[in-house]
């Protein structure tokens, strides 16, 4: 059998490596091939090269992770995301038609729910209407209902899971975790949308995975799958944890401008996937303390993202 997963490698779950990041695709055509399993690095935009090599390797199975995955960068430039997200979507599901796949899983988000509000007894269902609120949900979400209607109209077999936020190693240090870590590293200001009072649900990378690999394997055909950490927690309050477990100064805290369209709260009610026999390992307690042990262990591979492509990014972003 031949599995496709169109990102870059990073775990090994029953040697199926997965990913987080998100990069510019568009940089990048080399295919990496491991045992049976292809880690794409193409353009998926690029209707030719997409179908040329399904056709050539007659995978069995698509994981399709890739994404611009970023909220803020959506606000500065939507175009990308509905290259990347919708567009690209489009190219692997005509690709995955043409040969035939067995099984087509669409990594998605939360995000495409919209937002909660504070009322911790409220979550978001599979039933959930689906109404983004960002220029990146609402990319999300058009190619959810692109894989629903290839599903719904030319019968492919596919599940659409969707994840709350997620947190680990390798984690780009454009988001929030990230982004504080090596900032309270680096001591610089630690930017706080708003009050800080947002909520996030966090799940670490590892359940996440566990998670796609469970679902590639037992998904009923055309089904959705919410994925959640059940690790709700304010944006103020991670950032402390973090500052707390460095030893820094809250001083270093800076309240800045809101984003714009700014979610207040998104949480995962994954009941549906834990009947599969899913559930999370990680408590973020536990997480968040190894997470920042990998950025001290590994400087080299973050100082050099900060000081290189995204350098201008982070400019724009924060002045800073
Ligand atoms: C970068 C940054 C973020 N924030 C706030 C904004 C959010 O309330 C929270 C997390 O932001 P982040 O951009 O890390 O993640 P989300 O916007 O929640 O979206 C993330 O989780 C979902 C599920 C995906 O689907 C996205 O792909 C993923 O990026 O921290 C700040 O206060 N300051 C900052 O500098």
């Amino acid at each position: 059998m031949q599995y496709m997963v169109n990102k870059y490698l990073q775990y090994d779950i029953y040697n199926l490596d997965l990913l987080t990041y998100a990069g510019d695709l568009t940089k990048h055509k080399e295919i990496e091939s491991r045992d049976n399993y292809y880690f794409v690095k193409a353009d998926i935009a690029d209707r030719e090269a997409i179908v040329s090599l399904f056709e050539k390797e007659k995978f069995d199975y698509v994981v399709h992770f890739a994404a611009e995955s970023h909220v803020d960068r959506s606000i500065l430039d939507p175009s990308t995301f509905v290259r990347t997200n919708v567009l690209g979507t489009q190219v692997l599901l005509d690709a995955a038609k043409q040969i035939g796949v067995s099984k087509f899983v669409h990594v998605s988000t939360d995000e495409v729910y919209g937002e909660l509000n504070f009322d911790p007894t409220t979550f978001f269902t599979e039933e959930t209407p689906i109404k983004p609120n960002s220029p990146y949900s609402a990319s999300k979400a058009s190619s959810d209902l692109l894989v629903r209607a290839y599903h719904e109209t030319f019968g492919l077999p596919i599940n659409i899971t969707r994840c709350s936020n997620n947190y680990g190693p390798y984690h780009f240090p454009e988001k929030l975790i990230p982004l504080t870590i090596s900032r309270v590293l680096n001591n610089q200001k630690v930017p706080v949308y708003g009050d800080g009072r947002n909520i996030r649900d966090w799940l670490h990378v590892i359940d996440h995975c566990a998670a796609i690999d469970l679902v590639l394997h037992e998904g009923l055909n055309g089904e959705v799958y919410n994925i959640g950490g059940h690790n709700e927690r304010t944006n103020l309050e991670v950032v402390k944890t973090i500052i707390a477990t460095l030893g820094k100064s809250e001083d270093l805290i800076e309240f800045v401008k809101d984003r714009l369209g700014h979610d207040k709260r998104y949480a995962i009610d994954p009941t549906k996937l834990e009947a599969l026999g899913w559930k999370p390992n990680f408590k973020f307690e536990t997480g968040i303390a190894q997470t920042i042990q990998w950025y001290l262990d590994n400087e080299e591979w973050w100082q050099r993202i900060n000081s290189g492509e995204y350098k201008t990014y982070f400019e724009q972003q924060y002045g800073a």
